[in-house]
């Protein structure tokens, strides 16, 4: 990688069951090894961090051995995000590539669909290093309940999942829109093989292996 580049910063985002740490795990390995680029330094995380205070917090929460009032949960999701951001920031500036397992977008899926107002989910994450891409693992409800796991978690029913789909639809429209700061939203096809989807998501990624141009972008920072 030359010295004027930096890491690239990869989300992926999807419903519960959709596929998300199988293949990000896919996609470091993919990544570690990539011929063209030489070894890419790679780091993951995974959306909460539940081993800090407010993560701990949160795990209680979706575990169902706590109860918090819609808003106070939203912000704490956020403000877990906001633990993690300078970390991410080093990261990306230093060459790392840096694979996120859910985000912002999950943030404001997730609780938009109870029925808090759109803008005021997005807003606790306005100015959070933005990524260069996302990759949106694609699947129906249905199929994503018959996978392996599922409902162990507070939101893990077909009817949550299904308003949670549709938020994220509206999300994806959006960025696809408007090409601001948010970075590239990709569909991937979720029902395919595993890996199927990895060959895919490779599709999306591999044009960001030897690093990226200028400067990390902040998450909606036009409002
Ligand atoms: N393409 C696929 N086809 C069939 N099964 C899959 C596929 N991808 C993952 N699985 C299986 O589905 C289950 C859930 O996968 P995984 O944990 O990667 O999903 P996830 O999106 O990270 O879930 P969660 O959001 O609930 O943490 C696992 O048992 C996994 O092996
Ligand atoms: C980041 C984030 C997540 N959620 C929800 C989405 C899932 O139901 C759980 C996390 O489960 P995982 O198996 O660890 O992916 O939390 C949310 O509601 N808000 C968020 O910001």
């Amino acid at each position: 990688m030359s010295s004027s580049k930096r890491g690239a910063f990869i989300v992926i985002e999807g419903l519960d069951r959709s596929g998300k740490s199988t293949q990000v795990s896919l996609l470091r390995d993919r990544l570690q090894d990539a011929e063209n680029a030489g070894p890419t330094k790679v780091v993951m995380l995974h959306f909460p961090i539940r081993t800090t205070a407010i993560g701990k917090m949160i795990d209680a929460y979706l575990h169902s051995e706590s109860e918090l009032d819609d808003h106070t949960i939203h912000l704490l999701f956020s403000a877990n995000r906001w633990e993690l951001a300078s970390t991410i920031t080093a990261h990306l500036a230093q060459g790392t590539t840096v694979l996120a397992d859910r985000y912002a977008f999950s943030g404001i899926a997730f609780s938009a669909r109870k029925g808090l107002p759109y803008e005021w989910c997005r807003a606790p994450d306005v100015g959070l290093p933005a990524p260069d891409l996302t990759l949106f693992l694609n699947i129906s409800p249905e199929v994503a309940a018959t996978r392996a796991g599922y409902g162990l978690e507070r939101y893990e029913k077909e009817e949550v999942q299904k308003g949670v789909k549709q938020v994220f639809d509206k999300i994806g429209r959006e960025m696809q829109e408007d090409g601001g700061s948010e970075g590239k939203w990709v569909e991937i096809d979720a029902g395919k093989t595993k890996e199927e989807v990895a060959e895919d998501l490779w599709k999306a990624v591999e044009p960001l292996v030897n690093g990226v141009q200028g400067s990390i972008g902040r998450l909606w920072e036009n409002l």
